[in-house]
């Protein structure tokens, strides 16, 4: 929750373009003052020229006033650059955090829209050059018209001002009629845009099987949602804002009957030129509000991405980059560790306990469901703890700056992702490629000769989701990627679940490699060959751990609770043990 008073932090990026926004302001007022050169000028003309009759006098005028509308037509065109530049500067801010707190959440599995949170980063970085926000820039002039519609009368300032109360009324019932179906429409956009994620990133299956039509129409019945209440949205706002129009010219010609009845009751100071002037002020006060109101859909979309955006933000919050941590060494601290689902509350995992020590080898067991996966999340520090700690070092590895912590970790999820680029980009992290490193990694999961006989070598394409590679050769680019650098701590979920023979048998060399120079392991597994080389067994079910301990004894524990068995049978037992049996 966000502590009472606690800006957040789109509020704070906002708030830091103070500078720019204070300049906005001030062009809006230069802007709108010289809007005002036409009144002047009428007014100039009415008397001064009609009086004297002076060519020469209507001929500077108009210059003056022509020069006016230049100078203000700059000004407009600095303004407007000014918020361009200034929708730059927010976007290249917060778009990386933005991305960054979506990947988290995709990290959680949670479903989610990376787009969708990117077009509601666009709506935001948009709203800057909206013509909403000039009009609101524009309302101390509103202002300034109505003082000076008093000062020609006081009769027609209350007529202005309630002309300007009609419009904030309309501006509210606006707000009233379109809110619903504009947030309706906005559900539903957010709801087609994730299904379309989501069937996108399952083309593959979708096609084999024959399942494109109806996942089609099923995308169709919510696109059409989406669009029937986006009709029904801008038919509420429009139907208002053409009120709000025929209400800002009305007021113009009201203000002009009322001047020239006070006018023919000698009532109207400054003659027969107020008409004019006060007609032409009424018009120009209600601008920024027929403004707002027209662009009333902008608002609520601008609205509602702004606020999604905070919710995400402060759901996954930054890191703290303040202090520099010494790199680690590979001791894991697991302590009375409980976690739940990124986002939710159902413990997932419940009171692990564990220890290992640089260069130890853990091997995480259990039945399908027993929290494997949840713990390697929690280890990497992309789900917190919902109690308990896990630390690396003795730091909690939640909180440590995930770019940091990052070349010290590897992880290989279960299922493999690899980004569209090179086997050497994909390997060295997308960062700069170190050839030796490069050459290490691929060399410890036995991947140099596969490498050596493509034309384009490392710099071999791997398609998209790594589609030009068979599902092991995807895995081992994935473990070459997790190996890369020797990190201090490695995360293997299922290494060996599309190996050949060959495949893990150069799997289990590498652990022996890496552990030989200090990197800890945590591996799970559903397979008995990396029990040959892993000190530490940890077993899990149901989220609880069952047991935790040596391998050996583990094992023999295992198979005979009573301590009775000798350790020769241990490994027998293991198959049963990682189908969920106990013994
Ligand atoms: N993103 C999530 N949201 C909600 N529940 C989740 C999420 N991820 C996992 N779970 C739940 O957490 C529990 C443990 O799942 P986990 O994936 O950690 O098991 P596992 O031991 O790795 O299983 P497997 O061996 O089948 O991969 C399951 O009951 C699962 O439903």
């Amino acid at each position: 929750m966000k502590a009472a008073g606690e800006v957040s932090e789109l509020r704070a990026a906002a708030l830091d373009m103070r500078p720019m926004w204070r300049m906005g302001l001030l062009l809006s007022g230069a802007i709108g003052l010289l809007g005002f050169a036409s009144t002047v000028y009428m007014f100039q003309v009415y008397g001064r020229v009609v009086d004297s009759r002076s060519v020469t006098t209507l001929l500077m005028l108009t210059l003056a006033t022509t020069a006016a509308f230049a100078v203000m037509e700059l000004l407009d065109k600095l303004r407007q650059r000014l918020f361009w530049a200034g929708s730059l500067r927010f976007d290249l801010r917060m778009t990386p955090r933005v991305y960054q707190a979506s990947m988290g959440v995709l990290a959680s599995g949670r479903p989610h829209s990376t787009s969708r949170v990117m077009s509601d980063m666009r709506s935001v970085r948009e709203f800057f050059v909206n013509p909403a926000l000039t009009a609101l820039f524009e309302l101390p002039m509103s202002l300034l018209a109505l003082v000076l519609i008093f000062m020609i009368s006081p009769v027609l300032g209350w007529a202005a001002l309630f002309g300007g109360a009609l419009q904030t009324l309309v501006a509210w019932m606006n707000q009233r009629i379109s809110r619903a179906p504009l947030q309706e429409a906005q559900r539903g956009a957010q709801e087609a845009h994730r299904y379309a994620d989501v069937t996108l990133r399952n083309a593959q299956v979708m096609h084999s099987m024959g399942m494109l039509e109806s996942v089609l129409r099923r995308w169709q019945e919510r696109q059409s949602r989406f669009l029937v209440s986006q009709a029904r949205a801008s038919e509420a706002a429009g139907a208002l804002t053409a009120a709000s129009k025929t209400l800002q010219q009305l007021m113009g010609s009201v203000l002009l009957g009322l001047s020239a009845w006070l006018l023919l009751g000698n009532n109207l100071a400054g003659g027969p030129a107020m008409l004019i002037i006060s007609s032409v002020l009424g018009g120009r006060m209600l601008v920024p509000l027929t403004q707002l109101v027209s662009q009333w859909s902008a608002i609520v979309t601008f609205a509602g991405a702004f606020t999604r955006l905070e919710g995400l933000l402060r759901e996954i919050p930054a890191r703290d980059r303040s202090m520099p941590l010494p790199p680690p060494k590979g001791e894991l601290r697991v302590e009375q560790l409980h976690v739940a689902p990124l986002g939710l509350q159902q413990l997932v995992l419940r009171g692990l306990q564990f220890h290992l020590t640089p260069g130890q080898v853990l091997a995480v067991v259990g039945p399908s469901a027993s929290g494997k996966t949840s713990l390697a999340k929690a280890l990497l520090g992309a789900w917190p703890a919902q109690a308990g700690k896990v630390r690396l070092d003795g730091v909690d590895v939640f909180s440590w700056d995930k770019d940091e912590l990052g070349p010290y970790l590897g992880y290989l999820p279960q299922e493999v992702e690899l980004i569209d680029g090179t086997l050497a980009e994909n390997i060295a992290r997308f960062g700069q490629p170190d050839a030796l490193k490069l050459q290490e990694a691929a060399a410890l999961v036995g991947l140099q000769e596969f490498i050596a006989s493509l034309s384009q070598g490392y710099d071999a394409p791997v398609g998209r989701d790594g589609a030009l590679l068979s599902g092991g050769q995807r895995q081992r680019v994935a473990l070459a990627r997790a190996l890369y650098g020797r990190p201090a701590l490695v995360v293997l979920d299922e290494p060996n679940s599309s190996l050949d023979e060959i495949g893990e048998a150069a799997l289990l060399r590498a652990i022996g490699v890496l552990k030989s120079t200090g990197t800890t392991f945590v591996i799970n597994t559903h397979r008995t060959g990396v029990l040959s080389v892993s000190d530490r067994l940890l077993v899990l079910r149901e989220g609880a751990q069952l047991a935790f301990g040596p391998t050996v004894e583990v094992l023999q524990k295992l198979r005979d609770p009573s301590g009775a068995g000798g350790q020769a049978a241990a490994p027998a037992t293991a198959p049963r043990m990682l189908q969920g049996g106990t013994a």
